[in-house]
């Protein structure tokens, strides 16, 4: 078969760059397009020389509908507004759409949703392994434990984030959420501050921490009477993140339109 050719959304960015590191060392893909803002300053840099292997010849550019054409995926760690926008453009031009970014509102999350009747869409808040396996055990033992274990989710980042709670974090609370049958929607609680009453049973918490360079730790609590369990994901290279991508998009190539997870990728649905 030929080489799967891709293209990297947001390819100045720190996942951006990770990916055009990946797709050099991964046999059967090629960077075919580096897709950025188009009042990026850095339009007409060299890919490979941001990414830091040397001059590959593939120029950062603005414009999504030309590079789409000469491409067979389109993988997109950018922000939600450029995201939404490429949402449209990939399902038109019948392009893989593998989806990283996090801080999508619901009602962009209806829109991806309602692309992906006829587009192949890979979308999670974190394409680890290690993050999945850990959210199909939250989900485990949530529905084993009952609600004198209050579900609390921690996480923490480096000082650049500007979306919270992670995507990662929201990923878990909803693995939870499912594993007790209830909607997280309706029982999370996203902060606390000041005189906020007793925890109510049932509650899935949430708390966010920011500092220094911190890749991405998740910590997922069951604190019940007299004991706690912790499930605990520390990630310490956002290469982990770049060939989870890279897998999905080669596992969408042969996918029917729809909306997928990483679950459906690493075949950890019904774990
Ligand atoms: N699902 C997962 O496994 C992971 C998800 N993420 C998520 O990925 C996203 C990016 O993270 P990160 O790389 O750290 O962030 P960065 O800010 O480093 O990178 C985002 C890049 O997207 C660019 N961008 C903005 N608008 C557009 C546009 N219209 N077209 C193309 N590119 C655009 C930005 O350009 P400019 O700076 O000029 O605005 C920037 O270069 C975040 O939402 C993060 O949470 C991160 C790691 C793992
Ligand atoms: O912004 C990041 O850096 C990360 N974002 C994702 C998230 O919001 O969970 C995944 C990872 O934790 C790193």
């Amino acid at each position: 078969m030929s080489d799967m050719r891709l293209i990297v959304a947001g390819a100045g960015g720190r996942m951006g760059r990770t990916l055009v590191k990946a797709i050099a060392d991964t046999p059967g893909l090629t960077l075919a397009g580096a897709l950025e803002d188009a009042r990026s300053p850095l339009l007409g840099w060299d890919a490979g020389t941001l990414a830091g292997l040397g001059e590959n010849g593939i120029k950062l550019t603005g414009d999504a509908g030309a590079l789409l054409t000469q491409a067979d995926a389109v993988i997109d760690f950018t922000i939600p507004a450029a995201t939404l926008a490429l949402v449209e453009q990939a399902a038109k031009a019948g392009k893989v759409h593998v989806i990283g970014t996090t801080g999508i509102s619901a009602a962009d999350e209806e829109k991806i949703a309602a692309a992906a009747k006829t587009a192949t869409i890979v979308k999670s808040g974190n394409m680890s392994l290690g993050v999945n396996l850990l959210a199909a055990l939250t989900k485990r033992v949530a529905r084993t434990l009952d609600q004198t274990f209050d579900i609390e989710i921690l996480e923490m980042h480096h000082n650049q984030k500007i979306d919270a709670p992670s995507g990662t974090a929201l990923l878990l609370g909803h693995a939870a959420a499912d594993g007790r049958g209830i909607d997280l929607a309706k029982r999370s609680v996203r902060s606390r501050d000041g005189h906020t009453g007793a925890r109510k049973a049932g509650d899935i918490g949430f708390a966010t921490l920011r500092g220094g360079t911190v890749v991405g730790e998740h910590t997922v609590m069951f604190a019940g009477p007299a004991e706690r369990i912790e499930l605990v994901h520390k990630a310490e290279d956002r290469m982990i993140f770049a060939r989870g991508a890279l897998h999905a998009a080669q596992w969408a190539r042969n996918q029917k339109p729809g909306l997928y997870s990483m679950l459906d990728v690493l075949g950890l649905k019904d774990f």
